[in-house]
């Protein structure tokens, strides 16, 4: 199993200062900056674009910035977000027209491709794509806000989708998204995955650092 990444969610960081607050949990051990993109529409709150993630990079962020796309429609917005800066871009396979072109349109703009499905969506859209994924995100609440309870179905979800990575062969992230804590991250790592989103768990929280240090040491435990 390739190392675990953790990457903070900025959907629960200080948007005031953004920036500022993104260098601070890079610099608490971080390894990804997770950005969560919605758009009053595929789901029921609104957030960030292309701009911020722009400004994130002409702020000096080199971490890779891990786009989480919660949007209807998915194509038009993926080339201005590979312009902006975008390392990772994921999407939902319910909102694309065309899951297989939309994957290509993110590798040709350069970005790593992967698709996100919510606790309810079944592990069927992943078949016949599994050559073009690099990252497998299960939504472990319904998306839209942060601050929601980790869904206890989505461990046997991650136990499956941990073995149709392992018996393809491809080198694919197992990403999970919502309700990740301290408490309950090494479950989550038990069941397979290998990238943890959490945005409430790190930010709301005066120490950065001493909560993401818990997570590494939580997840030593699985990987001794
Ligand atoms: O995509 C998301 C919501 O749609 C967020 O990334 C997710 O909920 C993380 O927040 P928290 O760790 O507070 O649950």
């Amino acid at each position: 199993m390739r190392p675990f990444l953790i990457a903070p969610s900025i959907l629960s960081a200080d948007f005031a200062r953004l920036g500022e607050d993104v260098d601070a949990v890079l610099n608490a051990g971080a390894d990804v900056v997770h950005f969560d993109v919605m758009d009053n529409h595929y789901v029921p709150n609104l957030t960030i674009g292309p701009m911020v993630c722009q400004a994130l990079r002409n702020y000096g962020i080199t971490a890779d910035i891990d786009v989480h796309l919660m949007v209807k429609p998915v194509d038009r917005i993926i080339p201005d977000f590979a312009k902006a800066g975008a390392s990772i871009i994921t999407f939902h396979p319910e909102a694309s027209e065309h899951v297989d072109r939309t994957l290509q349109l993110i590798k040709e703009s350069g970005c790593k491709a992967g698709l996100v499905l919510n606790p309810a969506t079944p592990l069927h859209y992943l078949d016949h794509v599994m050559d073009k994924l690099d990252v497998i995100l299960l939504m472990s609440v319904n998306p839209g806000f942060g601050g929601q309870s980790f869904i206890p179905t989505t461990l046997d979800k991650l136990r499956q989708v941990r073995k149709l990575i392992d018996d393809s062969g491809y080198d694919i992230r197992l990403q999970v998204d919502g309700g990740v804590k301290v408490d309950n991250i090494a479950e989550i790592a038990a069941a397979g995955a290998d990238m943890f989103v959490a945005g409430s768990a790190i930010f709301n929280t005066p120490d950065y650092k001493a909560v993401i240090d818990e997570m590494r040491a939580e997840l030593a435990s699985i990987e001794a």
